[in-house]
C-alpha cells in the first residue's frame, strides 16, 4: 500500500457523523431528506458539487425516520420508528390528539433507544478489508453451504435522522432528549435546521425563526446549520446578510416600518407598531453572539443546488462537536456520575440519621433533660444524644431495625403502586408496552 494512501485510511476510521434535521412542518425536511440521500449516492466526495461519472458512491447513508406520523417517505430508511410503534394505535388506546400520539410514540420508541444505538455502531463500523476472494463452497445439488464472499460493504460516513414538524414535541420533550444525547454520545452529531426560505423574508418571521433556532441550539447543546431551503424559489442572500451586517436589518426593519409591512405575508398583527420595531432590533443586537456559533448556507432540496456547501458545513461542525462538544458532553457525564455517587452517599447519610433517630425516639421515655441555655450547653447536649444513640441497647438496636423494614416495606408498596404509586398514566403505558410486547 502506498503511503499517499495512509491519511485516507485514518479518515476511513473516523465514526460517522449523524446529521439530525429539524424544521417546521412544510419547511422541506423530508424533501431534503431525499435530496440528502441522493446527493450522496451520486457524490463520492460530498462536498463537491460535481457528481461523480462512475457513479459509485464512496459511502452509503444510514437513514433514521423519527416521525411517527408520516405518510410517505421517499426514502427507504433502515431504522423506521412506524415499525416499531403504531402511531394510530397508539392515538386509539390512549385516547389522545396527534401532538400526544406522536409524543407517546417517541416515548415508547426511546425505551429502545440502547438497542438502535448497538445496532447503529454495528452497521456504522468500518468496513473490514477487501476479503481475499473465496471460491463458492456451495452445493449446488441442496443449495446449502457457504457463498463465495460478496465484495466489503461500503462504509457508513453519514446516519441521517428525519423527525417530526412539531418540533417541540421531539425538542422539548423527555425522549427527544433521550434520543438526542444517546446519539450525541456516540457519534458526532449536528442539527440541520431547515428553514422555509420563501416564508421567512420578512423581519419578523426572519426573527421568529432565529429565535426559535436558538432555543433548539440551548436545548440541544449540539453543534448547528441553519439550512435556508428552497432557494429556487427565494433566494437566501438577504438571510446571510441580515446576519452579517445589523445594518442591512435595520434598513429592511425601517423599510417595513414605512411600508407598514410588519407581521410577514399577509398578516396585520404589529403592523407598524414602534413597540415591535424596537423589539426586533433589541433581539438582532441580543442574537448577534447566537449567529457567530452557526454555519448558514442556501440550499434547494428540489434542485440540488448548494448540497456541496452544506456538506462543507456538517463537516466543520463534525470538527467543532469533536473540539468543543465532546470535552463538554464527557465533562457533564463525569458530572452524572459524580452526582450519582454523592446521592448515593446522600441517601446512605438519611438513613444513618434515620437509625438516629429511632434511637432517639427510643429514648424519650427517658427522664427529660433543662432545655439548653447557652450554646455550649446545647452542644454537651448533642454530644449526649449522640452517645445515646451509640450506647443504644440491643432492644433498642432491634426496634430501629424494624423502623427501618417498615419504612422499606412501605417504599416498596409506594412503588407498586399499592398507595400513592404511579399515576393512572403510567400504569396505560406499562400495560401499552406489555400489550405490544415493547417491555
Ligand atoms: N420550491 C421548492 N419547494 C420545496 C423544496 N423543498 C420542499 N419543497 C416543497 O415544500 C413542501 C413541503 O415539503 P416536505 O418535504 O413535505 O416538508 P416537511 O418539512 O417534511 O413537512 P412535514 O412532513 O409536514 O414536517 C412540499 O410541497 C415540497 O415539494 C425546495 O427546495 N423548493
Amino acid at each position: 500500500m502506498s503511503t499517499s494512501q495512509a491519511p485516507a485510511l485514518t479518515a476511513e476510521s473516523a465514526p460517522p457523523v449523524a446529521i439530525v434535521c429539524i424544521g417546521m412542518a412544510g419547511s422541506g425536511k423530508t424533501t431534503f431528506m431525499q435530496r440528502l440521500v441522493s446527493h450522496l449516492y451520486t457524490h463520492p466526495d460530498p462536498t463537491n458539487d460535481t457528481p461523480s461519472v462512475s457513479q459509485t458512491p464512496s459511502a452509503t447513508p444510514y437513514i433514521l425516520n423519527l416521525d411517527p406520523a408520516v405518510h410517505h417517505v421517499p426514502f427507504t430508511p433502515n431504522i423506521d420508528i412506524r415499525d416499531s410503534v403504531n402511531y394510530k394505535e397508539v392515538m386509539k388506546q390512549f385516547n389522545l390528539g396527534p401532538n400526544g400520539g406522536i409524543l407517546t410514540s417517541l416515548n415508547l420508541f426511546s425505551t429502545k433507544i440502547d438497542q438502535v444505538i448497538a445496532l447503529l455502531e454495528k452497521r456504522t463500523k468500518p468496513a473490514p478489508p477487501a476479503p481475499v476472494p473465496e471460491p463458492s463452497t456451495v452445493d449446488f445439488m441442496t443449495g446449502k453451504g457457504k457463498a463465495a464472499q460478496p465484495a466489503a460493504a461500503q462504509q457508513v460516513k453519514h446516519i441521517l435522522i428525519d423527525t417530526p414538524g412539531q418540533i417541540e414535541v421531539f425538542v422539548w420533550s423527555a425522549s427527544g432528549e433521550i434520543l438526542l444525547s444517546s446519539l450525541a454520545s456516540t457519534f458526532p452529531t449536528v442539527i440541520a435546521y431547515i428553514i422555509d426560505t420563501p416564508r421567512t423574508t420578512s423581519t419578523s418571521t426572519f426573527m421568529s425563526n432565529m429565535l426559535y433556532a436558538c432555543s433548539i441550539l440551548y436545548k440541544t447543546k449540539l453543534p448547528m446549520i441553519l439550512v435556508f431551503n428552497k432557494t429556487d424559489a427565494q433566494d437566501a442572500s438577504f438571510a446571510k446578510e441580515w446576519m452579517t451586517d445589523f445594518e442591512a436589518f435595520q434598513d429592511a426593519l425601517r423599510n417595513e416600518e414605512e411600508g407598514g409591512g410588519f407581521g410577514g405575508e399577509g398578516s396585520a398583527i404589529g403592523g407598524g407598531s414602534g413597540y415591535m420595531g424596537s423589539l426586533l432590533n433589541s433581539m438582532s443586537l441580543v442574537l448577534d453572539e447566537f449567529y457567530k456559533h452557526l454555519s448558514v448556507v442556501g440550499v434547494s432540496a428540489m434542485t440540488g443546488e448548494g448540497m456541496g456547501e452544506f456538506f462543507k458545513g456538517v463537516e466543520e461542525k463534525r470538527q467543532e462537536f469533536e473540539r468543543d462538544y465532546k470535552p463538554e458532553l464527557e465533562r457533564r457525564k463525569q458530572d452524572r456520575e459524580k452526582d450519582k455517587a454523592a446521592n448515593r452517599q446522600k441517601e446512605l447519610d438519611r438513613l444513618m440519621k434515620d437509625m438516629k433517630v429511632g434511637a432517639v425516639s427510643k429514648s424519650r421515655n427517658a427522664p427529660k433533660k433543662p432545655e439548653p441555655e447557652t450554646v455550649s450547653e446545647a452542644e454537651d447536649t448533642d454530644e449526649e444524644d449522640m452517645q445515646l444513640g451509640e450506647e443504644a441497647s440491643d432492644d433498642e438496636v432491634q426496634d430501629v431495625d424494624s423502623g427501618i423494614e417498615s419504612r422499606y416495606k412501605q417504599a416498596l408498596r409506594n412503588s407498586r403502586g399499592d398507595e400513592g404509586g404511579p399515576s393512572g398514566e403510567d400504569f396505560s403505558f406499562a400495560r401499552y408496552m406489555q400489550k405490544a410486547n415493547l417491555g
